[in-house]
């Protein structure tokens, strides 16, 4: 009788992966994610020119040696990987896919607040790598969207649709990512382009709600993770879909499960419903 492998031997290990963004809230969550996996290994971290972690072991913060040292070269940093997972801020994500494009190195990409510009030039860039870009890699919260989906078809009229969302105080775009995608999925739903019907925020007389608007409230405070809630408001009753993160762990898992479906993949550019199966 042969025995199986130990589930961490290196025969098991299939993704190199690098973590851009390496001592962010995100970059630590999905450090902790890479090195309990068995099939993935930390081949690489990045952080930006100035950061206090240069030079460390990018596990140090959890107390182990992770036989990588966090680099602001970018070469030196993805010379190693088969994928880049970054979640950092849009001119970082970028100044990180072309050297991705570059090396050959596929990409996961969780940044949000991207110009227009700056998604299609992703989207040219996808052409030569794999990437998968979600603005969240929650189970989910891609589960409520198809969800708004169904609701915004069945709620078409006579409904007011707002989206609230809720983050911590070290947020920086707004509104969130998701906020966005829900409203694009609402607006998609309907035959509305939400670039022609967002409303974002409300101030002084603004006259009377204009029924094809889709609103968006902005809550920023404390360490809340990430709430995002769709209210569609009718005549007599009113409707909520909510979905709450208490740990940023979904989000990392999320990542993992990208990274294995782009195993094999050359380019092409997709997102969490490709890789959840929800298309
Ligand atoms: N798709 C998803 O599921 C999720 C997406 N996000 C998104 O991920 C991003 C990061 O979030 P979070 O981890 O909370 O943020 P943090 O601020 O905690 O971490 C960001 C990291 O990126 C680094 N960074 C900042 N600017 C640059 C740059 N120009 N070039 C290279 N590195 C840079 C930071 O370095 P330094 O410390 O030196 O500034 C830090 O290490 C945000 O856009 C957020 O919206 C977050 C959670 C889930
Ligand atoms: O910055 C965050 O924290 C989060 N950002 C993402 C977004 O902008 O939607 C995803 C999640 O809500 C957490």
């Amino acid at each position: 009788m042969t025995a199986a492998p130990a589930a961490s031997s290196p025969s098991t290990v299939s993704h190199r992966i690098a973590v851009a963004g390496a001592s962010g809230r995100m970059g630590h969550m999905l450090i902790e994610a890479v090195r309990a996996a068995d099939d993935c290994q930390l081949a690489g971290a990045l952080d930006r020119e100035g950061s206090p972690t240069l030079g460390s072991d990018a596990g140090a913060f959890l107390g182990f040696a992770s036989g990588v040292a966090v680099t602001a070269d970018l070469r030196a940093g993805l010379g190693g990987a088969q994928l880049l997972i970054d979640f950092t801020r849009p001119e970082g994500t970028m100044a990180h896919l072309a050297v991705c494009r570059e090396l050959g190195v596929q990409a996961v990409i969780g940044t949000t607040g991207f110009s227009e510009a700056q998604k299609a030039e992703i989207a040219e860039i996808a052409k030569d790598i794999a990437i998968v870009m979600a603005p969240n890699m929650s189970v989910g919260v891609n589960v409520t969207f198809k969800l708004l989906e169904m609701a915004a078809k069945a709620l078409s009229t006579g409904y007011d649709i707002e989206v609230i969302e809720a983050h911590h105080r070290h947020k920086v775009d707004a509104p969130s990512g998701t906020a966005l995608k829900m409203g694009e999925v609402i607006a998609d739903a309907l035959g509305r382009d939400l670039k022609e019907c967002a409303v974002y925020g409300r101030e002084g007389v603004t006259g009377e709600r204009d029924p094809s608007t889709i609103g968006f409230a902005t809550i920023r405070g404390g360490d809340i993770v990430g709430d995002h809630t769709v209210l569609f408001a009718g005549t007599g009753e009113r409707i909520e879909i909510s979905h709450k993160s208490s740990s940023r762990a979904g989000y990392a898992q999320g990542s993992l499960r990208a990274v294995r479906f782009l195993a094999g993949k050359k380019n092409g550019l997709f997102d969490m419903f490709d890789v959840l199966g929800l298309r």
